[in-house]
């Protein structure tokens, strides 16, 4: 890998800005935003004040919406939602540094296609750039105050991954490394579906020992559709998977928690949304289209899914949830 230090970060969202201000302590970092107007803002203030209220821009972080500035990373996050993937790198495509490796910081499965984000990215990018997965337990809030944080790290080939771990690392955020690449973006993508299932059953008032039903149902359905995918067991029970699941089905800090909170409680999808993202709410039909594709029972996705296109409401879901014939826990 180029011994380039500096990081380049596409999107200056709230996840975007705050591994921006995690890396900025040992590498030069320039955040890339669409709007030129909101990258000056950010330069001006020296602080995200629409993604990242209250959190100051560490020094070594340059905001411009100057794609030419891209082409001196050493490394490049790609930090927009998943559903955007596939036009900012065509739109970014010419101004990426040739080799540098291209992490992808989404989690979501592309609607239309049901492609995974790896897949996005070989289709989009120049053939042989590398490219890396980051996923896991991490509140953009929590990354950018400097609170001490473990996600995970995946790349095909090991020593890119245990490469790229070590360059991102610092000592609040510490990244572990895997050449599974498949069970790290299921785990990613797979937890923002589950967490909306967590929020709705807050949301509705159905106690806390359906909730910790619901995350352990979960949690099965995400290891039976990694399986089938080509992900590791292993993988999906560590950071991107399990400890992302803990994390985002318990906390209404998730945005994917909080949508489907507000969805319990009786709001429609849109208003649900309230104009924040929620990436389960986009990923939810393609996690549905490839486990049917395979012919896998997903009926927590599922009802996501349904509940989230309008096609059902909450009260008949968890009464078909709950009338499905009882079988073997471990199947
Ligand atoms: N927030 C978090 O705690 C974490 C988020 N993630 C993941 O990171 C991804 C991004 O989330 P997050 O940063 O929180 O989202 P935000 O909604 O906070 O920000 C999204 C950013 O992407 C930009 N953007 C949207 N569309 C485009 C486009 N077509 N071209 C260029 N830029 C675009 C937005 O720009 P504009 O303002 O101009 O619309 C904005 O800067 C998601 O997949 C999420 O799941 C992962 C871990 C933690
Ligand atoms: O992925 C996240 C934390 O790991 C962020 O979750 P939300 O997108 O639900 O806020």
């Amino acid at each position: 890998m180029s011994q380039n230090g500096s990081v380049a970060v596409i999107g200056g969202g709230a996840w975007g800005t705050a591994l921006a201000n995690a890396v900025a302590g040992r590498h030069p970092v320039t955040l890339w935003l669409r709007d030129p107007e909101a990258a000056a803002r950010i330069e001006r203030g020296r602080e995200n004040a629409r993604y990242l209220p209250g959190v100051p821009l560490h020094p070594g972080i340059r905001a411009t919406a100057d794609a030419g500035a891209l082409a001196a990373a050493g490394t490049v996050l790609l930090v927009t939602p998943a559903q955007t993937a596939r036009a900012v790198i065509g739109q970014l495509k010419s101004h990426l540094p040739p080799g540098a490796p291209i992490v992808l910081c989404a989690k979501g499965i592309e609607r239309g296609t049901d492609a995974f984000m790896s897949a996005v990215a070989a289709e989009a990018l120049p053939v042989g750039t590398p490219v890396a997965v980051l996923s896991g337990p991490s509140f953009a809030a929590d990354v950018a105050r400097n609170l001490p944080t473990a996600v995970t790290l995946a790349a095909a080939e090991a020593g890119l991954a245990a490469d790229l771990a070590h360059r991102l690392s610092g000592p609040t955020l510490r990244l572990y490394h895997t050449d599974d690449v498949r069970g790290v973006e299921i785990g990613g993508a797979g937890k923002n579906v589950l967490a909306i299932a967590c929020g709705i059953v807050a949301g509705s008032g159905l106690g806390e020992s359906a909730r910790a039903a619901l995350i352990a149902r979960a949690f099965a359905e995400l290891m039976r559709f990694a399986r089938l995918y080509g992900g590791r067991p292993e993988t999906l029970m560590g950071l991107s998977g399990l400890g992302d699941l803990v994390l985002t089905a318990s906390s209404p800090q998730s945005r994917n928690f909080a949508f489907g909170e507000r969805l319990g409680a009786g709001a429609t999808p849109e208003a649900a949304a309230g104009g924040k993202l929620a990436e389960g709410a986009f990923t939810a039909a393609a996690l549905v289209a490839l486990a049917r594709a395979q012919g896998l029972e997903m009926p927590i996705a599922e009802a996501v899914a349904d509940i989230v296109a309008g096609a059902a409401r909450v009260d008949a879901v968890v009464a078909r949830l709950m009338a499905r014939p009882l079988k073997g826990e471990v199947e």
